[in-house]
Parts: structure tokens; sequence; C-alpha cells
């Protein structure tokens, strides 16, 4: 069901007033041919109602020629940004910038993130950003399992299905997603709410059983039989099972690229207000799936680059696979029991 104009610049009011923005700043909001109209129009009359001063900088989308999908998540790498230098400055005068566009794994991003500029990513449809809107409930769960993640030395994760994996942790930071940007120098992405960090490089080692029902993405499709991915000291060695296992391979594969069956980011999700089952009910392009990211008690790895957490490997494919059903332990202690997040951390560090 669609939403109102009224109701979307509410959300946008709220969420800007959760990151802080203060009257006389310049926000800057991000635009390319994806965006969606509502969501920029009530981006302007929120920010501005709120006093900023308010630019729009729309720019051509590249590697549409490259990329074998049109979601914004699935070739990474090189950005409309990427070496252009008049638009890179407006975006780095800014105090805050709305990204309607898609940044994310770009080195731009960090850039402009460096001189203290703060980055919200916003792509979702108006609907699904109205029902996640953030909250500080929201931060305060995800920043203690982000500390948790800090402070572990392994990660091991089982589930029924048979994955039974364990990753060195340690040498990347502990990122949170709760859907603001409070801070100077933060980037965030409304929708989320969830932890996730980097294994130490070459450090996963086991197995992964994608089990029928689990989500992929950017396909967007609940795997029908299950796919058994073998890792061996950091890489994806094998990628097994039926036709699901079969599309992944080859299209994993069409990336000419080793780096592509390297970890990128392991942790769980955390929004109760996201669910599983939405992906079946949105035609595939119409949501870049941040409801399978975020649901509550998933366990969520990717495969690809580590630039984000500040590591050297970027390669352009990047998979995003949110599990059901897994156990997650942090130095022997779990933190998600068969699906179910357990809390009980977050009342021991508040
Ligand atoms: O918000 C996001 C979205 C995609 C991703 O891979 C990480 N975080």
């Amino acid at each position: 069901m669609s939403i109102s104009d009224y109701e979307m610049v509410n959300a946008w009011q709220k969420v800007l007033t959760l990151s802080k923005l203060e009257p006389g700043q310049t926000v800057t909001i991000l635009t390319s041919t994806s965006t969606h109209p509502q969501t920029l129009s009530s981006a302007l009359i929120a920010t501005q109602s709120m006093g900023a001063i308010v630019n729009r900088l729309d720019l051509p989308p590249v590697n549409g020629e490259k990329a074998l999908s049109r979601d914004s998540l699935a070739y990474l790498g090189t950005t409309p940004l990427t070496g252009n230098k008049a638009a890179l400055a407006i975006l780095k005068e800014s105090d805050l910038v709305l990204d309607l566009m898609t940044l994310l794994f770009s080195p731009e991003q960090h850039e402009i993130l460096k001189g203290g500029t703060k980055i919200l990513l916003a792509v979702e449809p108006p609907e699904v950003l109205v029902r996640m809107i953030p909250s500080e409930t929201d931060r305060e769960r995800v920043m203690a399992a982000s500390q948790k993640l800090s402070q572990a030395k392994e990660m091991h994760v089982v589930s029924g299905a048979g994955t039974d994996i364990h990753f060195q942790l340690g040498e990347f930071p502990a990122i949170s997603e709760y859907g603001y940007v409070d801070e100077p120098g933060r980037w965030d992405h409304w929708p989320s709410c969830f932890a996730l960090t980097w294994p130490n490089e070459l450090s996963a080692n086991g197995q992964i059983v994608i089990d029928r029902g689990d989500i992929l993405l950017p396909q967007k499709s609940y795997v029908s039989e299950p796919i058994t991915i073998t890792i061996k000291d950091g890489y994806a060695i094998s990628i097994e099972g039926g036709l699901d296992a079969d599309l992944l391979r080859e299209y994993m594969a069409s990336f000419k690229d080793p780096e592509a069956y390297a970890f990128s980011h392991i942790g769980w999700g955390l929004q109760p207000r996201a669910h599983w089952t939405t992906l079946s009910l949105y035609d595939r392009e119409a949501t870049i799936g941040m409801d399978a990211r975020a649901f509550e008690g998933n366990f969520l790895f990717s495969f690809g680059p580590n630039n984000e957490a500040g590591g050297n490997r970027t390669t352009t494919c990047h998979i995003d696979i949110p599990l059901r059903g897994c156990t997650v332990r942090l130095d022997g202690i779990d933190m998600v029991k068969n699906g179910k997040v357990m809390d009980g951390y977050r009342n021991e560090s508040t």
C-alpha cells in the first residue's frame, strides 16, 4: 500500500531530527535515474522545513553495460562520483548527504566521510522506509550487539541445516547500522538495524548450508533446495546443490575475479519490523531487500569486498545471504540461538 506525502515528510523529519540536522546546515540530496520520486520530493520538503540549505545533485548512472542486474548493490566499486571532482567537492562541503542513489562500498564514500560529512542511504520504497523509521531503541540494541562483536575473538555459526563455520575476529571494526547519522563522519542506511563486522583475512573455515527458504541477494530469490558452500582459509572453494547453486556459482564466476569468493561482512539482524516474507510480496526490482538483511535473528553473511572495513580487497561482486535458524556464538556465548536473538548481552552492556 502506498504512503501519503504527509506521512513521508513526517518520516523524513523524524529521521533528520534523530540525525541532529540543525537550521543553516547544508544538505545535498544525491539522486540518479533510480531515485524514487516521492522519497526525493518529501526529502526536499522536510530538509527545507527544518531550515537547512538544500542542494540536489543528480548524476547519470554508470556500469549499466557491465552489471548483470539493475540492483544498486549488485555491482560495486565505481560510481557516478568516480573521477568526478566537482560532484565530490559539493558533497564534501555538505554537512549531510542524503544518498538516494547508492554510494555504498565506494572509495568516494570514504573520502566524503573523512571530512566529517554524514551520509544517509535511503533507496527502499517509501512504505518500507515508513514501516521501519529508526528509533533510539533500535540504536541501543545494535550498539550493544556491535560492542559484543568488537570485543570478540571468534565467531562460530552452526545450524540444523548443517552450517558449521568458524571466523577469527579482531582485525576489522564492528559496524552498527541503525538507520540515522547522529555523529559527524557517520554513514548509515535507512532502513536497517543490524550489527556486522568482517572476519580476519583468511580466517574463515568450515561449511555454510544455505537452506530451503534462505535468501540470496541481489538474486532476490528464496533458495528451493540447499546449497552447501565449503570455506577454506577465508574463501569459498565449492558451491554445490541444485539449480540455485548452479545459478549462484555461474553468476559469481561471471565476474572472473577470485576475490568474489572471499568474505565480506558477517553479523545478525535485529529489526523486529523487518520480515523474512516481505521479499515474496514484491516485484524483484521494486526493493533491494533490506527486510531480508535486517529481519530479527538472521545470520547475515556476504561474499565480496572488505574495503568498507578498511581492508584492501575490492571486487565488483557482492552477494548478501541472510540465513534463518542459525546459532551465532561469540567466544562460546550465544548471541542468536536457532534464529532467536538472545538480548541478554544488552542488559550486561547498557
Ligand atoms: O546496509 C547494507 C546494505 C548492504 C550491505 O551489504 C551492507 N549493509
